[in-house]
């Protein structure tokens, strides 16, 4: 299959377990909660969103005819060295493109996979890391995997009662934007209360990096 892609770069994953860890971001047009166009948004099933994930137009972007392609493009991006290679898939939202060829291609390249969803769709098999970022609203189909961080406060879902899911790691991301500073407050004040919670701020945000 072809797959369709905003943009790739390599930097440090900015967010969770994995923070500070080297990777390609290969980040997939399209999204299945928001069409991305500014007009939409406040319609959208999800209203927060801090990215532009619209068109193939970003740096390392295009249409990948098949996972061979992509993968040797990751690869690529990755540079030189075969130890501790590292993608992230993303979006948008990377499982309506994200199939099981691509996975097994990016091992064959020696990469662990690792994807960002927002838990609407299930991952193909293989893929390494999962990270499920689920919204307020939502069809939460994907309940389980490596780390759940939910970005605080969304008032229709809020943390209570999430610990019992099947997940390693149970993060709070304080929503981006014009409130940043009180939500980060407010996550704070509830992972000081509730201690199988933790913090995740987005690093990458802090020093610059993509
Ligand atoms: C842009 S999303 C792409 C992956 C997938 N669609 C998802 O929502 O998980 C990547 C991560 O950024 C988080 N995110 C998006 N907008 C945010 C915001 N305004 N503040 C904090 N985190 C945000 C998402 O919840 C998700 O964990
Ligand atoms: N550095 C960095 N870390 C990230 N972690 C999750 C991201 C995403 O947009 O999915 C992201 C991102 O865009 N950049
Ligand atoms: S689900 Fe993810 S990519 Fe889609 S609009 Fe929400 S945060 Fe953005
Ligand atoms: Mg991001």
């Amino acid at each position: 299959m072809a797959y369709s892609v905003k943009e790739m770069f390599k930097t440090l994953q900015g967010e969770g377990a994995q923070t500070g860890r080297a990777a390609v971001f290969c980040r997939f047009a399209g999204c299945n909660l928001w069409s991305g166009r500014e007009q939409d948004r406040t319609s959208a099933a999800c209203r927060f969103c801090d990215t532009d994930f619209v068109g193939t137009d970003g740096e390392g972007g295009g249409r990948f005819a098949n996972a061979a392609a992509l993968a040797a493009a990751i690869a690529q991006a990755w540079g030189v060295g075969r130890a501790h290679r590292y993608v992230v898939f993303t979006g948008g939202e990377p499982l309506l493109q994200l199939d099981a060829a691509l996975v097994e291609a990016m091992h064959g390249e020696g990469f662990e996979v690792a994807v960002e969803t927002n838990g609407t769709l299930e991952p193909p098999s293989g893929v390494d890391w999962v990270c499920v970022s689920p919204k307020a609203g939502t069809e939460w189909v994907l309940r389980a995997g490596h780390e759940l961080k939910l970005v605080y406060p969304q008032p229709a879902l809020l943390p209570d009662g999430l610990e019992g899911l099947g997940f390693r790691h149970f993060w709070l991301q304080p929503m981006d934007g014009p409130d940043r500073a009180r939500n980060t407050d407010a996550a704070v004040t509830y992972c000081r209360e509730h201690p199988r919670w933790r913090l995740s701020l987005q690093t990458h945000k802090f020093i610059g990096i993509p």
